[in-house]
């Protein structure tokens, strides 16, 4: 299966454990890879058949200011099932990286892959 990619999405949101947490924004970079048959875009050159990055982008950003909560497992768990329902998205890994939570780690976070990775055409038995 294709695939389409959003690496190193930079935002601002209130996320974390501690209470101090609560009272600030921290940053996340955030990575998703999302399958998608990208021929159906390409054979039209048509961008309302494909997976549009930016509108998925700015959707992220908004989710996660709009859905505060403690832990990176949990806001992984939710952004996914809500990008999967409301961009019809098979299958993705989301990636959520918070660079300043450990202070002598570059970064800490979570992955997740939610969804099914179809077989590619050529894979599948006739
Ligand atoms: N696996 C996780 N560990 C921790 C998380 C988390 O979201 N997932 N969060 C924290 C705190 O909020 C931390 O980021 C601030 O020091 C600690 N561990």
């Amino acid at each position: 299966m294709d695939k389409i990619f959003i690496n190193g999405l930079t935002i601002q949101c209130t996320i974390g454990f501690f209470p101090w947490e609560k009272e600030i924004k921290q940053t996340l970079v955030i990575d998703v890879v999302m399958a998608w048959d990208t021929s159906l875009a390409a054979l039209n050159d048509e961008l309302d058949k494909t997976l549009d990055y930016a509108a998925i982008s700015q959707a992220i950003e908004v989710f996660a200011n709009e859905n505060p909560v403690d832990l990176l497992e949990t806001l992984a768990e939710r952004l996914a099932a809500y990008l999967r329902a409301e961009f019809h998205i098979p299958w993705l890994r989301l990636t959520l990286g918070k660079p300043g939570a450990v202070h002598n780690a570059t970064t800490v976070g979570v992955e997740i892959e939610r969804g099914q990775l179809e077989q590619s055409s050529s894979n599948k038995a006739n």
